[in-house]
């Protein structure tokens, strides 16, 4: 049997399982089992080099940003007008085939957004070119995650749903669980507060399934058991996320307004050039860029050359 098929397996048998206090150990063992098999999931096959088909785009500018979204939601429309580097644009599916890079100017500082072909639900399991294309939101710095504002917002679940499915968290942090693992000793497990969805036992088995039997577990906030295997699998990549609803020229003025009042969203009409300040606004914030202008001694200093330095990571 396949990985994938193993992995839908389980995830049958989880939803023919209650949910209860009885069931909670066994439940714990298979989000587990499954994980695993996720990260198994994202090695590349054997004697295959990742990529090559168009994918590897350098790094380029001050920052990395890629538009991730369903097929025909406006992606490479908003890439043209954005960066003025052409990207096909049509009325049907999967027009882009490739990652079509292009350049901001904003604030003094260069940001290359990447234009991707379309993913659908079964991305992350490799349908359509779903691996690559995640592949290259992990390298960037903040997702842009285009949606058609006329679709039904399920889209952003499911979009949400791929992406977790291959280590991506957007728009969270971290779980506040330390996690040391030891050659000896044993296993400790403590909280600095009262827990409600993870006891001692049932960490003791989730870490016994992965084959890990000295450890050191502290609690500092009452995370959930997907949070504790996120920290055993130490693989995956906190990101900004921004919801962009593209398309609003085609819906009533009410549903524009509730899909703005969204957190971490923006509205935006390619077709009427409507919103892209806020949006590039947002951007730059999420970013966490900021510009400093270098002073010579005695001299004023130079407004049109700044370093430009990031609060949330270090720029190469
Ligand atoms: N009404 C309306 N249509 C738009 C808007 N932006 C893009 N479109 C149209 O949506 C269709 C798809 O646009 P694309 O830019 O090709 O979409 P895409 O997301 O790059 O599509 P794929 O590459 O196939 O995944 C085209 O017919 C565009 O003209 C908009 O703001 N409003
Ligand atoms: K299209
Ligand atoms: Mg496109």
């Amino acid at each position: 049997m396949g990985i994938i098929e193993r992995i839908k397996e389980i995830e049958a048998e989880m939803a023919r399982t209650q949910k209860n206090k009885a069931t909670e150990y066994h439940l714990g063992q298979l989000k587990a089992k499954i994980a695993k098999l996720r990260t198994q999931l994202l090695e590349p096959p054997k004697g295959s080099s990742a990529g090559g088909d168009g994918f590897e785009v350098t790094k380029f500018g001050h920052g990395r940003v890629a538009l991730i979204g369903f097929p025909s939601v406006g992606k490479s429309t908003l890439l043209t007008m954005l960066t003025g580097t052409h990207s096909e644009a049509a009325s049907y599916e999967f027009t882009t085939l490739t990652c079509i890079p292009g350049i901001i100017h904003y604030n003094d500082t260069k940001i290359q957004l990447l234009d991707l072909p379309g993913i659908i639900e079964g991305a992350s399991e490799g349908k359509g070119r779903g691996r690559q294309v995640i592949a290259v939101s992990k390298s960037s710095d903040i997702v842009l995650m285009i949606l058609d504002a006329s679709k039904s917002d399920g889209h952003r679940q499911i979009l949400t749903k791929e992406l977790e499915a291959v280590g991506l968290r957007l728009n969270k942090r971290p779980p506040r669980i330390y996690f040391k693992k030891k050659k000896v000793g044993g296993f400790s497990f403590n909280s600095t507060l009262p827990l409600t969805h993870v006891d001692e036992k049932l960490c003791y088995q989730i870490l016994h399934e992965y084959k890990i039997h000295n450890a050191e577990v502290l609690f500092r906030e009452d995370a959930t058991v997907d949070d504790l295997i996120d920290v055993i699998e130490g693989n995956r990549k906190y990101m900004k996320c921004i919801y962009v609803y593209n398309k609003i020229d085609v819906i009533g003025i009410d549903d524009v307004d509730k899909l703005a009042r969204q957190p971490n969203s923006v509205v935006i009409s390619c077709n009427l050039k409507l919103n892209f300040d806020r949006l590039l606004a947002k951007m730059w914030e999420e970013m966490g860029l900021v510009r400093v202008y270098t002073k010579p001694q005695g001299q004023q200093p130079d407004f049109t050359d700044p370093v430009v330095l990031s609060t949330r990571r270090v720029l190469g």
